[in-house]
């Protein structure tokens, strides 16, 4: 089997599939270990490669993506990137959720406002119909 074939049937048979320096448990570069550390916050099955031990398979996946460094992210296939995309996305959708949140907070007040009005204005009203049905 080639280093061609190694990387094609790696990227294919791993949903999420990181070359990097080192391990997962075990990152040999601060760059790999991010990208590690934010893939870990989703709670999703990382398979990966020590490029480090092999040089022939560095040089390979380099070739195979035209990037030149290290880790390298696959997902589904697809050539992500570095740690440095992997950590904007990871942030960027942080950021979706966190507005998603703040939105919902600012309904519930507006709603809970809202009810709070029409309970007063409505109150009025049944107060003024009990008074009359006395009467
Ligand atoms: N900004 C890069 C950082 C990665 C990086 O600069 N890696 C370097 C140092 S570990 C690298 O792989 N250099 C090429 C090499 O070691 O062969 C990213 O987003 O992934
Ligand atoms: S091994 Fe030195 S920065 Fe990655």
């Amino acid at each position: 089997m080639s280093f061609d074939d190694i990387v094609a049937q790696d990227i294919k048979e791993n949903p999420i599939l990181i070359y990097m320096k080192g391990f997962p448990e075990s990152p040999m570069c601060g760059f790999s270990a991010l990208a590690v550390k934010v893939l870990k916050l989703y709670d999703v099955p990382i398979s990966a490669r020590d490029i480090l031990g092999d040089l022939n398979l560095k040089e390979c996946v380099k070739a195979h993506t035209n990037w030149p460094t290290f880790p390298q992210i696959f997902i589904k296939g697809e050539f992500v990137g570095g740690s440095d995309i992997i950590l904007d996305m990871h942030q960027a959708s942080e950021l979706i959720v966190r507005r998603f949140y703040y939105q919902v907070y600012l309904s519930t007040i507006l709603i809970l406002n809202l009810k709070g009005q029409l309970k007063d204005l409505l109150g009025d009203i049944a107060q003024k119909h009990e008074q009359k049905e006395s009467s």
